[in-house]
């Protein structure tokens, strides 16, 4: 899809989610996470899915190898367009992931979703990192280094705040995908985000994606928003 604007449907009930995607009248790229699949299963998916949009299916998994090969066996029959996993669950538990995504898709229709890993969340600061989750040095090299295990893993590319995107494309060749959530507009509230961005900053740094929650969700005008956002992206 040319649309480089994921946004986030971080909705908790069903009539949100159609209020908000009535208001397009082309198709659009989605993040369909962990609030809405938890509240109603995978026909949310499927549902969206029938609307035309895109789909990155946003579960983050995270266990030990068998199991995530497993789940993504099945979440490969969903057609969606995305899905991911935590780069810190491996290099043996993100080759599972993608050998599984293979499976599902020769079981389908042979296409297999893109397989990205999150890094490190954009809403952990080097102080979490480094005195919670004990990872000594800066958030720009683990990012880094977790990015070049993603690649050697075989996947198509990271969950990186928009401030490593660069440095990845370089370590990791332009192909590989970087998506970056924790985006704002300048006058936005940055919320639970720690590493966050604008959208001019994401396109200046080569962003392959934006991933866009609450400044067009909770927006005074989602759609204005959202086509602000989109035409910074394309340069226009
Ligand atoms: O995997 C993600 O999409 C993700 C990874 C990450 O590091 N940070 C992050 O914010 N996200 C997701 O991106 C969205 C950001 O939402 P907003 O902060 O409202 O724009 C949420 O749905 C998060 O779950």
């Amino acid at each position: 899809m040319d649309k480089k604007t994921i946004v986030a449907l971080d909705f908790s009930t069903r009539k949100e989610v159609y209020e908000f995607l009535l208001k397009f009248h082309e198709p659009i790229y989605c993040k369909i996470g962990m609030e809405l699949t938890y509240s109603f299963g995978f026909e949310i998916v499927r549902e969206v899915k029938a609307m035309g949009h895109h789909i990155f299916l946003d579960l983050k998994l995270h266990d030990i190898p068998n199991t995530v090969k497993q789940a993504m066996k099945n979440l490969a029959k969903l057609d969606v367009d995305i899905v991911n996993v935590h780069a810190a669950g491996g290099s043996a538990m993100m080759k599972a992931a993608v050998e599984g995504l293979n499976e599902g898709a020769k079981e389908n229709n042979g296409k297999r979703p893109l397989c990205i890993a999150v890094t490190q969340l954009t809403s952990t600061s080097k102080e979490a990192m480094n005195n919670e989750l004990k990872i000594p040095g800066e958030v720009q090299d683990v990012v880094i280094d977790y990015a070049k295990l993603v690649k050697e893993s075989g996947l198509d590319g990271v969950v990186c705040s928009v401030h490593e995107a660069k440095a990845i494309h370089e370590a990791c060749g332009s192909d590989f995908l970087t998506v970056t959530p924790g985006i704002r507009m300048a006058s936005d509230s940055v919320d639970d985000q720690k590493r966050v961005a604008t959208p001019a900053y994401a396109k200046e740094q080569g962003c392959d994606y934006i991933v866009v929650g609450r400044s067009i969700t909770k927006s005074s005008d989602p759609l204005a928003t959202y086509h602000e956002i989109e035409n910074t992206m394309e340069g226009k």
